[in-house]
């Protein structure tokens, strides 16, 4: 079938909206008419070039949500007309780490869906028969696309898309951060690092859990506003600091962070996010992505001495068990995206989407088609 997608054909091109020809779902794989997508920091990363994993041409795209139309042989969790999110991080409940209850990294087809390939190692996505890479195995950004079954969370009939696409990265990511990989207590002094789609999702959910002190740090002065509203208590501009931003944290934190978060994908944040934590007890999570051949740093000291550092990938969430979950949050009121979804715009205008962003004049624009 023809579908519209924003093709990216080459590192650092602008995308380019084009008619590409989608082929049907196999054996376990569905067809999903895509209604609406975040665009992500991952997704400019990986246009500028900087993802090692960067395959073009490609589609990418990977916070979604849209409508089952078509189920290949074999699926047996979804129908035509359920409403999903697309998984990035997929969750087939059967692989050894899946099954091992510590990760949410589920490996079954981390190989193909790191070569822009569906399980069998084929695409479905082609433009006059050349052949065009899937990207993170969601390849949001065109109106129909192809998923494993296990990459799909099912989610209530009542979500609106524009609103719950953001649940399949960022919600997800900067949520999960704080419950299940930082694991944050009542009463912590935190610091996060980026004040963007992630950093707010993390900021409110350290509100959420009962969270002291919420230290934001953000270069750009325009984020405060929107970072108080979702609950941040200090705002820091490493631009406004005389001397080192790290013995300025420690000092407003009384002693350093029980908990930090990188959510920039800076090597030099990341080290300064691990250094104002805490001595003895203080936990540094990374959640920013780091460019191709980036390496971080600091004294084994700091370890040795009880900081600990951490990653976490989609917030540690098991995408088909946790997603749907968060989407009842969502609807009950329990958590604010609205908030967050600064601007919706036609899949058209997807460049001007990554201009914002680039410029900082976005927190999450919303693309729809
Ligand atoms: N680990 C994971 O599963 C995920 C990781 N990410 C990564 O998280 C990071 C953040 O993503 P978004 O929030 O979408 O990006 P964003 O562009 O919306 O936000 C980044 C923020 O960092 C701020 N910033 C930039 N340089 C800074 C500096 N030197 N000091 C302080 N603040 C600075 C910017 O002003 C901006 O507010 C990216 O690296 C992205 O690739 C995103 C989603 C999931
Ligand atoms: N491909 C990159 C790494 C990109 C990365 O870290 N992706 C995150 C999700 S970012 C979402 O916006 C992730 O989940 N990683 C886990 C994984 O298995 O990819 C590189 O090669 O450096
Ligand atoms: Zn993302
Ligand atoms: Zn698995």
């Amino acid at each position: 079938m023809d579908v519209k997608a924003a093709v990216a054909f080459a590192a650092g091109q602008p995308l380019k909206i084009e008619t590409v020809q989608l082929d049907h779902p196999r054996a376990g794989e569905v067809l999903v008419e895509i209604k609406a997508t975040g665009v992500c920091h991952t997704d400019a990363f990986t246009l500028s070039g900087d993802d090692p994993e960067g395959l073009f041409p490609a589609i990418l795209g990977h916070e979604g949500a849209g409508v089952v139309v078509e189920v290949g042989a074999g699926v047996t969790s979804l129908k035509a007309g359920d409403r999903v999110i697309p998984l990035y991080t997929p969750e087939c409940r059967n692989c050894s780490y899946c099954l091992s209850g510590k990760t949410n990294l589920c490996q079954a087809i981390r190989v193909t869906q790191g070569q822009g390939l569906m399980p069998d190692g084929t695409s479905r996505f082609s433009i006059n028969g050349e052949k065009i890479h899937h990207y993170m195995g969601t390849s949001t950004f065109a109106n129909y696309t192809v998923l494993p079954e296990i990459a799909l969370a099912k989610i209530r009939d009542d979500a609106p898309f524009e609103k719950v696409c953001y649940i399949g990265c960022g919600v997800t990511t900067g949520i999960g951060a704080v419950i299940n990989t930082a694991k944050v207590e009542v009463g912590s002094n935190v610091v996060v690092f980026g004040l963007g789609g992630i950093g707010l999702n993390v900021i409110q959910a350290c509100r959420m859990v009962g969270a002291n002190m919420i230290v934001g740090v953000d270069i750009n002065p325009k984020k405060r506003a929107l970072a108080e509203k979702m609950g941040m208590t200090h705002f820091v501009n490493p631009l406004e600091v005389e001397g080192d931003l790290v013995p300025y944290l420690v000092d407003l934190t009384k002693g350093g962070a029980d908990y930090t978060f990188e959510c920039i994908g800076r090597t030099q944040t990341m080290r300064q996010a691990l250094e104002c934590c805490h001595k003895g007890w203080g936990v540094s999570v990374i959640v920013g992505v780091a460019g191709a051949g980036q390496e971080i740093s600091t004294r084994p000291f700091q370890l040795v001495t009880g900081r600990v550092w951490k990653g976490t990938a989609f917030g540690g969430a098991k995408g088909r068990t946790d997603v749907p979950k968060i989407v009842d949050w969502y609807m009950e009121g329990k958590i604010d995206i609205d908030s967050l979804i600064t601007n919706v715009m036609p899949i058209e205008q997807v460049n001007e989407a990554f201009d914002m962003m680039h410029r900082g004049d976005a927190i999450r624009t919303v693309l729809t088609f």
